[in-house]
């Protein structure tokens, strides 16, 4: 089974948990396979609150209303996937720059299910670079405070967020405590949110395997 299959294995099966309500759309290429396997469900929710204007725009053509997050209420579940996810369902996300978005979708559902294919499983989070969103002018101090923690930040050149911020990715981390870690982070004046979903981990992992789907849950 290819990468693509695997994740397209993990999006069919994410579908299961999508029966009623509205349901928080993550952003990336398996969030993209869910949304293209939640069009054909439809007809059976109310609707999507996106991580992302990449995921809003997929949604629409799928002619999948698009809700504004302040005018609905807690959603039932957030379904996403990982660049890194642990046995224990800490994650680094960000990979695709939209980790500040889909922590706070996240955090307003009762259950955040991921989708990744069997790459993303490791034993320690940080080969990934750990993604952080800054206030460009803060850029700098930001990074020199991340160095303190351990880190090297690399600008991500060229792009800027839906947020109209920057992104620093940070190599080198080998992430034993990612609580204490993402915590750390966001205490650095300018971060606006980091990429480790540890606090707030998945509550379920749909794993694409060579053997199909495996759930790991918390
Ligand atoms: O910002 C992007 C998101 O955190 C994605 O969920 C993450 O990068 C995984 O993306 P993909 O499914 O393309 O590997």
């Amino acid at each position: 089974m290819t990468q693509d299959e695997m994740k397209q294995a993990v999006a069919r099966a994410a579908v299961d948990y999508a029966r009623s309500g509205i349901v928080g759309v993550g952003t990336g290429s398996t969030a993209n396979y869910f949304i293209d396997a939640l069009a054909e469900v439809k007809g059976r929710i109310d609707g999507a609150v996106a991580s992302s204007e990449a995921t809003a725009a997929r949604l629409k053509r799928h002619g999948i209303q698009v809700l504004d997050l302040n005018s609905v209420g807690e959603l039932e579940i957030y379904v996403d996937g990982a660049d890194e996810i642990t046995e224990h369902l800490a994650m680094i996300k960000g990979g695709g720059g939209a980790l500040t978005r889909e922590k706070i979708v996240a955090a307003c559902s009762k259950q955040f299910i991921c989708i990744a294919d069997e790459s993303k499983l490791v034993g320690v989070l940080g080969t990934f670079p750990l993604p952080v969103e800054v206030i460009p002018m803060a850029r700098s101090y930001v990074a020199r405070e991340l160095v303190k923690l351990g880190g090297q930040p690399r600008l991500r050149e060229g792009y800027t967020t839906d947020n109209g911020n920057l992104i620093l990715d940070v190599h080198g981390l080998s992430i034993v405590d990612p609580v204490s870690l993402e915590t750390a982070i966001n205490l650095i004046v300018g971060v606006v949110s980091n990429g480790l979903f540890a606090r707030r981990g998945a509550d379920v992992l749909l794993l694409g395997t060579e053997s199909g789907v495996k759930t790991y849950k918390r």
